[in-house]
């Protein structure tokens, strides 16, 4: 008897066709203050693969305050995905991620937020082309939902106790995470100390400094923190040498973020022991794989992982959620809210945001759908003209 082998469709080339970017522009729900900008909107980069059999995929490069967080701004990924990796994609075969990916590291250095979205729409095309989701593609799921933390960044500590209690109440979060290092140490100290102290052990409450203290307001910061109540706390100073000097001195768990960029930042990371918990964010780390490759790094050296987040809309988080949901261990669960801070949606089917948790689509590719008239709304390149009704019938 004669066997006919499976041929999976990936055995045929498949070309890609068309590389498409747009500036999306959202407003945020209230002012976001962190230590290194105030956002009042965010704009998220999309692009859009498409491909000869019909499929095409969808990806989102997003930073946060323009140049404030680092050296990549939407408009830069724009351009550099534009002018330069988009001629060394069209025709290429788009099964072939890791082939494609590994010729722009060659060709193109550093542009690791650009990257991060060509490959997430790369294979969201090679998921809806195979009918996997992007996490099996990935090497496989080990969770369908994640733990989502909330950020309290208002500025104002009685209005952060209304949200957190506000977030407790739907269900949403539970897990607090508070910007601070905008104000002098004694007063961040007591600003957390007032939130814990509100919320009790109905929540988790943690800080992220996003560098701002010296070492020696790290010391004054770690001692009062622990005081307060607060569990962890997120990349207080910049250096990995000072990180390592405050890791294990205090009982709280001091967090990597900033200086974790990638595979090697890990590996100098845990050589010196410098952090008790990994943030991964997917963009921060150069790509899906990259994520893949701190996780294995982390884990390894025995530090925790934490989903992080650069305050990704839809589709940038939902591509983190399916990297997070291949990790063997996330001990501090995620931050990926980014969708819930923006007032608007894009997508035909909002993501499931209940019981303290998000859940990881499980149909084909990221799982998720552009709602393309809200889309079309708020592009950056939209006809801006004022029209009448008559005019609007025709648009
Ligand atoms: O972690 C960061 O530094 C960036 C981000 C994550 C949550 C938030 O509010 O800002
Ligand atoms: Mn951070």
């Amino acid at each position: 008897m004669q066997h006919t082998a499976y041929q999976p469709q990936i055995s045929c080339p498949v070309r890609i066709e068309r590389v498409e970017t747009m500036l999306v522009d959202l407003p945020t729900i209230r002012p976001h203050k962190l230590s290194m900008a105030v956002m009042n909107g965010q704009t998220l980069m999309l692009v859009r693969i498409r491909c000869s059999d019909g499929t095409e995929g969808i990806g989102e490069g997003t930073t946060i305050g323009g140049l404030a967080y680092g050296a990549e701004s939407p408009e830069g990924m724009k351009l550099a995905i534009d002018t330069y990796f988009a001629p060394q994609l069209v025709g290429a075969d788009a099964n072939r991620v890791p082939a494609l990916m590994d010729r722009l590291h060659t060709a193109f250095r550093d542009n690791r937020f650009a990257k991060c979205a060509v490959e997430t729409a790369l294979y969201d095309a090679l998921g809806h082309r195979t009918g996997l989701p992007v996490s099996e593609l990935l090497g496989g799921r080990l969770r369908e939902r994640l733990p989502v933390a909330w950020t309290l960044a208002s500025g104002d500590t009685g209005k952060d106790i209304e949200e957190a209690q506000r977030m407790l109440a739907l269900r949403r979060h539970n897990i607090f995470k508070l910007k601070i290092g905008r104000r002098t140490v004694r007063e961040d100290v007591a600003h957390v100390a007032a939130i814990k102290a509100a919320l009790g052990d109905t929540a988790s409450v943690r800080v992220d400094v996003n560098m701002a203290w010296s070492e020696l307001d790290a010391h004054h910061g770690l001692a009062g923190l622990v005081d307060a109540g607060c569990e962890l706390v997120e990349q207080p100073v910049a250096s990995i040498d000072a990180l390592a000097r405050l890791t294990g001195k205090y009982p709280i768990a001091v967090m990597a973020d900033e200086s974790l960029v990638g595979p090697e930042s890990a590996f100098a990371i845990a050589r010196v022991a410098g952090a008790n918990v990994f943030a991964i964010k997917t963009e921060q780390s150069g790509g899906l794989q990259a994520a893949q490759h701190v996780a294995a790094i982390g884990d390894a050296a025995r530090i925790d992982l934490y989903g992080g987040t650069m305050l990704e809309g839809a589709v940038g988080s939902i591509a983190s959620a399916h990297v997070f949901a291949t990790f063997r261990e996330l001990r501090w669960g995620t931050e990926l809210f980014g969708p819930l801070l923006l007032t608007e949606e894009i997508l035909t089917q909002p993501l499931d945001y209940s019981d303290f948790q998000l859940t990881v689509p499980a149909s084909p590719g990221l799982g998720i759908a552009l709602d393309e008239d809200r889309v079309r709304h708020f592009r950056r390149d939209r006809p801006r003209t004022s029209v009448g009704p008559a005019a609007l019938s025709h648009a």
